[in-house]
């Protein structure tokens, strides 16, 4: 029996991908970018052993089935590639045992499903020695779209394709973790709830129903796309956060331009848009950008210099009577910079409500999948998983 484990990132798009040309081969309809981001990660173990009775998978100390059409997509591309690397019929009839956990909440907006498939392909490419020899953001991508970008570190575009058969609909990277270390993020969770539609289901409505979704694709992506990218070579925070804002606000109006609607963000997540606005005009620079996935959290990307006094602002905006308390900022530590009277005079900074926010992340953008030594194993030596 072979075992290996892996970890694999969390990525938060600041161009979206929203909309499939191809739903078998989740073919998007435009390119997309991201930032990958550091401390929150899935982590996979995978045994691969002639003895075990069958395939077997566990999630977050749950067992799952494990005909998930998504597992089954990446499976079938993945045993392709090893097909065609010579591995031998013996090799490709052994049975696995997956066993995965993330360290942040699943199905909750927070892009679970793009760190899960992307350490699925890892780990499995780690398993079978295929790592540099196949393109894994292309068999990650059949697991779930935005997984591809999640397969490198630092800032990452998806680049759509145009070929039917989705060769060339792969994740490049733009910028390694280490080129804008300065740039972090803080995640203000709102909910981390299941959301009501799916990503799938919300885009898949959008594709079919959305007069608006066309012309952002084919009008607006193209430039942001290109912008954006040299705005990230030359580290221009303020072209990197204004086209940011846009795009989550463009994105959010085609999810109301769909057809019943796919309403994502709620009263709470207007008025961080609403708060992060006042505060840029307030500082007389644009500090701060907003962006939210499918669902009402808000990811801010911002410069570690501003990191103090964004965290008081949040503080301030929003009261919390677990706000001092650890489990309510999680990841990197930082101490907070009071906000001066002046400029909580020109925000018009009053408390918006209490107790609106569930927890905040602090975290930055990182490196890519790792692979993780022995004694991180999920797995114990007879292939089962050590925490049940
Ligand atoms: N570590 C993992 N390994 C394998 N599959 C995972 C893992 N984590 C999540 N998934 C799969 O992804 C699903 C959640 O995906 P979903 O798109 O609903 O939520 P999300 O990824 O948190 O949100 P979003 O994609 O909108 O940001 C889970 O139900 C599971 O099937
Ligand atoms: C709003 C988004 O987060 C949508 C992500 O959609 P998914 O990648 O979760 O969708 P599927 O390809 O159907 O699995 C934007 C983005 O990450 O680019």
């Amino acid at each position: 029996m072979k075992i290996v484990t892996c970890s694999a990132p969390v990525n938060i798009a600041v161009i979206k991908y929203w909309g499939k040309r191809d739903e078998e081969l989740l073919l998007p309809i435009n390119d997309s970018v991201s930032g990958t981001l550091s401390e929150m990660y899935a982590k996979t173990s995978i045994a691969a052993s002639p003895d075990f009775a069958g395939n077997r998978m566990w999630l977050n100390g749950v067992e799952e089935t494990f005909d998930s059409p998504r597992i089954l997509n990446v499976l079938q591309h993945f045993r392709e590639e090893l097909k065609k690397s010579g591995a031998s019929k013996e090799i490709l009839s052994w049975k696995l045992h997956i066993c995965s956990e993330n360290n942040f909440p699943t199905a909750a907006g927070l892009a679970s499903s793009a760190a899960g498939y992307a350490c699925l392909v890892y780990t499995l490419a780690t398993l079978y020695g295929l790592q540099e020899k196949i393109e894994l953001s292309a068999i990650a991508r059949v697991g779930s779209g935005s997984a591809c970008r999640s397969i490198y570190g630092g800032f990452v575009q998806w680049e759509a394709g145009n070929r039917a058969d989705g060769k060339d609909s792969i994740a490049v990277q733009l910028a390694p973790h280490t080129h804008w270390p300065e740039m972090e993020i803080l995640i203000l969770v709102v909910s981390d709830n299941r959301k009501k539609t799916s990503s799938t289901g919300g885009m898949s409505r959008s594709v079919k129903t959305s007069a608006l979704i066309d012309f952002r694709a084919k009008n607006c992506v193209p430039k942001r796309v290109q912008d954006i990218s040299k705005a990230i070579q030359e580290k221009d925070f303020q072209t990197f956060a204004e086209i940011t804002m846009k795009d989550s606000n463009q994105f959010h109006a085609i999810c109301l331009d769909t057809y019943p609607p796919c309403v994502y963000l709620n009263d709470v997540s207007h008025a961080i848009i609403d708060l992060i606005h006042r505060y840029n005009a307030a500082a007389g620079s644009t500090k701060v950008a907003y962006t939210f996935d499918a669902g009402p959290n808000a990811c801010l990307y911002l410069l570690r210099q501003d990191v103090p006094e964004v965290l008081n602002l949040v503080k301030r905006a929003f009261p919390n009577d677990k706000i001092n308390s650890p489990e309510y900022l999680k990841g990197i530590p930082v101490t907070e910079k009071p906000i001066s009277d002046d400029l909580a005079k020109k925000i018009n900074l009053e408390p918006i409500g209490h107790n609106l926010l569930k927890y905040i992340i602090h975290t930055k953008i990182g490196d890519g999948p790792q692979i993780l030594p022995e004694s991180q194993s999920l797995l114990n030596s007879s292939g089962l998983p050590i925490k049940m």
